[in-house]
């Protein structure tokens, strides 16, 4: 018996991306320490040449590069050493034939010089003069202007997250703020009779609240600020009391629990109550996480996860997280997947998108897939995995020693 419709993942994904249309969240300006992992709103373009001057890397003495041409060990080059470069400060020197200068690493390069010699590779019979024991090319041992980012290059793109070298290039091109996209604001609410907070001691039936913390933090790593509404119980009047609450404080509400069919599974109706029948879809084609619900209560897009902590978890990834993404008008997205060859045949069931959860393990040069075998209502078989590898809609299974993309789950 079918008591909801399930429609096909990629369906299911259309919609959301239909629904989302236009309410991409506002930005702000942000610092670069508070920058990392938010997502770029503006291009952000480099005004200035890096390096702004044309700098020695070692320390030595700078020359002009063909002057050195033909120097050995057997035959040193002379050269009249005509003054010296202070650590960040600016030199007058213009450098002339058969003349050298000491310089620091960092030091800027006089005018006239286009390389220096390494200190060990030189020496000086006087105070004057100098012997230059190995030749260096026109540029070696330098960096010149603009050679690491040149004026009017990209250092940001509208849509991409920022990461640490990112920030670092931002810090050398003088740009101390950021336009960031605003972090979406998402209300998590746990339902069940059943669940019980983390700090208390479960009596008999009861179990702890895994879901609303495993979400909240995958969530959070997703860019967003979680609003914990801690958990509510399978009546109809508390789940709406809480939603009609939530709805006008944040921009996406995610309820686990209560999304299947059961007498207490009330998520569906609130939606409808509150949004005036806007459930887009429940039941989707994908394993673990079937029963689940999406609508809107006016702007703000509504989750139903399954209350199975591994199917709440996958469903999350598979289709909050990416919900996220569009709010946020992130581009690129940030899934990191290794090649691995399958440990055993999995099968499937064509027409549903399955994602299974997997141990890697290294023999020789490559990565072989393990499933993790277990219900999802098994959290410990997420702890036990490394990485997910999805069977698409239109195939039965993996055959042992299939080549798979495993999306890795263990990056930190
Ligand atoms: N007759 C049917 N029964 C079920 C179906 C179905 O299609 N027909 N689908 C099954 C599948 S698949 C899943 S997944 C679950 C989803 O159920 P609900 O979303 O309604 O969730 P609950 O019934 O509230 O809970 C299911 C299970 O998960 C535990 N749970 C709930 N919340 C939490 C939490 N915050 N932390 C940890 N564990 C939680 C709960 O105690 C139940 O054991 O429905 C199947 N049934
Ligand atoms: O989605 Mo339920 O997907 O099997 O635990």
């Amino acid at each position: 018996m079918e008591y909801f419709n399930c429609i096909a993942l990629k369906e299911a994904e259309q919609l959301i991306v239909n629904k989302l249309d236009g309410l991409i969240v506002g930005s702000e300006q942000v610092s670069l320490v508070e920058a990392l992992g938010r997502i770029v709103a503006e291009d952000v373009v480099s005004k200035e040449d890096l390096p702004p001057f044309s700098r020695s890397t070692v320390d030595g003495f700078a020359v002009r590069g063909m002057d050195t041409f033909g120097a050995g060990e057997g035959v040193p080059a002379l050269f009249d050493i005509v003054g010296e470069v202070a650590m960040g400060q600016q030199t007058d020197v213009q450098l002339k034939p058969g003349q050298a200068v000491t310089i620091p690493t960092g030091g800027m390069l006089p005018m006239g010089a286009d390389a220096v010699v390494m200190l060990e590779h030189a020496e000086r019979p006087d105070s004057s003069s100098l012997l230059v024991l190995k030749a260096v090319a026109p540029g070696e041992n330098v960096v010149v202007k603009g050679e690491d980012i040149s004026a009017g290059r990209h250092l940001l793109h509208q849509g991409q997250k920022i990461l640490p070298q990112d920030i670092g290039a931002l810090a050398a091109c003088g740009c101390a703020a950021v336009l960031v996209r605003q972090k979406p604001e998402v209300v998590i609410i746990s339902t069940g009779d059943e669940v019980v907070d983390v700090a208390c001691t479960p009596v008999s039936g009861q179990i702890r609240d895994i879901n609303s913390y495993a979400l909240a933090a995958m969530l959070e790593d997703a860019g967003c600020i979680v609003k914990r509404y801690g958990i509510v119980k399978d009546q109809y009047e508390d789940l709406l009391a809480a939603l009609s609450q939530a709805v006008n404080r944040c921009t996406m509400i995610v309820v686990s629990g209560g999304s299947s069919v059961g007498v207490r599974d009330h998520t569906v109706r609130v939606i409808k109550e509150l949004g005036k029948s806007d459930v887009v879809f429940h039941g989707v084609a994908i394993k673990p996480g079937k029963p689940t619900i999406f609508g809107m209560i006016g702007k703000v897009p509504v989750f139903g996860l399954p209350g199975h902590p591994v199917a709440a978890m996958t469903v999350c990834s598979q289709i909050v997280k990416p919900a996220i993404q569009i709010l946020l008008g992130q581009m690129i997205k940030d899934v990191y997947t290794i090649p691995a060859r399958m440990l055993r045949s999995m099968a499937s069931v064509p027409g549903r998108d399955d994602y299974i959860r997997v141990q890697l393990i290294k023999k020789a040069n490559e990565y072989w897939a393990e499933p993790v075998l277990g219900k999802s209502g098994l959290i410990s078989t997420m702890s036990a995995a490394d990485g997910i590898v999805h069977i698409a809609a239109d195939k039965g299974g993996l055959y042992s020693e299939e080549m798979v993309q495993v999306e890795l789950i263990t990056k930190q």
